[in-house]
């Protein structure tokens, strides 16, 4: 069984994604939030636009729908460059590579999506690409192959993955700017929907905009949506009028709760809570508790949680935190804290 979530998923699917090229920053000064990466991009970028070089390779890493894309096609237009998208998945053997950077021109930014998901031979023919700006064709097979080294224009590589930790160390190594993406501040996202609700032609009153960005899980993406559910709601229940009753009412409709936590979110917590006493539960059992995937549970669903201090990780499993019990009204078996005095003890009280 899988949880129906069009609405709450951070990815974005079918035809989501026209509405959310038409709403994407085009230029790193539209861009919102994340205020320490946005510097130091804009820093990277001046300086290779002044000194009339590619910049350095740049990593972007963070949770689906926090404007890894955005930012590297803004990367692109902020060079004035042309830029080329491919992804990890897309590269399963090296000669897909060698296709793309051998027609590359000079100063190209090129886009890998989901970095983390390339195949290995393709990996290792990228090490070499983005240091020396070559590749080695190999041609022929055993002892007799020999390796015809070609040359590729400079280009810029941009990757973007949600898991950084699984990017091998040598592929790591060669960015020269990572950028850590965060989680979105309510504030933020108040003016992500603003500026959305513009283009969109919408009436968004203030105390609404606050509604919606409280509950949109740090996300802009989400956020987006749920400002188009919202504005559906409104049109046919409310003539249209975004109150910040409609706006409530409709999320509500939607089962997004006022901490932002969706469906799959309250699974998590209610499978950790209800079947293994709060933890501490490994994450494909939990996974296979909710019929999900370990990796949409790891990656969707964990990093808000852990953030908004309702679960934690430990060597032994995940566990649910007191906050945790409290937000979905449940009582925790009295042994539940005791097992796990790590967590719930102060740590300066000694041994
Ligand atoms: N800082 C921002 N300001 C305004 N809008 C943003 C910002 N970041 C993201 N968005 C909006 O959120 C949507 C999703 O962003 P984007 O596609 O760049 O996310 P992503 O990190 O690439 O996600 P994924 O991991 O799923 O590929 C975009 O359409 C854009 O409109
Ligand atoms: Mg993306």
């Amino acid at each position: 069984m899988s949880l129906e979530r069009d609405l709450v998923s951070p990815d974005a699917e079918g035809d989501e994604q026209a509405i959310e090229s038409a709403l994407r920053p085009k230029r790193l000064a539209e861009f919102i939030g994340q205020g320490r990466v946005r510097e130091q991009l804009s820093l990277v970028l001046e300086s290779a636009v002044r000194r009339e070089r590619s910049p350095d390779h740049v990593l972007m890493s963070g949770a689906p729908g926090l404007g890894k894309t955005t930012l590297a096609m803004i990367v692109a237009a902020e060079l004035g460059a042309p830029l080329r998208l491919t992804s990890g998945p897309a590269l399963e053997r090296a000669g897909d590579l060698a296709a793309i950077l051998s027609t590359l021109s000079e100063g190209e930014v090129l886009f890998v999506d989901e970095i983390h998901r390339m195949a290995r031979p393709a990996e290792e023919m990228l090490y070499l690409a983005m240091e020396d700006f070559r590749v080695d064709i190999v041609v022929g097979k055993g002892p007799g192959a020999t390796a015809i080294p070609l040359e590729i224009a400079p280009f810029t590589l941009v990757g973007a993955t949600t898991r950084a930790g699984l990017l091998p160390a040598p592929l790591r190594d060669r960015f020269g700017f990572v950028a850590h993406m965060d989680f979105y501040e309510v504030a933020e996202l108040e003016q992500v929907l603003r500026r959305s609700a513009r283009l969109l032609s919408l009436d968004l009153p203030p105390e609404s905009g606050t509604e919606i960005a409280r509950r949109s899980r740090g996300t802009p993406r989400i956020a987006n949506r749920l400002l188009r559910r919202v504005r559906d709601f409104a049109e046919v229940r409310a003539g249209g009028v975004i109150t910040v009753e409609v706006a409530s009412a409709a999320l509500d409709l939607y089962e997004v709760d006022g901490e932002g936590l969706d469906r799959l979110d309250r699974a998590v917590l209610g499978a950790l809570m209800r079947k293994f006493g709060g933890g501490p539960v490994g994450l494909s059992t939990l996974a296979v508790a909710v019929g999900e995937e370990p990796e949409t549970v790891e990656v969707v669903a964990e990093p808000f949680l852990v953030r908004q201090g309702l679960l934690a990780r430990t060597p032994r499993g995940r566990v649910a935190t007191a906050a945790a019990w409290a937000h979905l009204g449940l009582t925790p078996p009295p042994a539940a804290f005791g097992a796990h005095p790590v967590l719930f003890e102060d740590p300066s009280a000694g041994t």
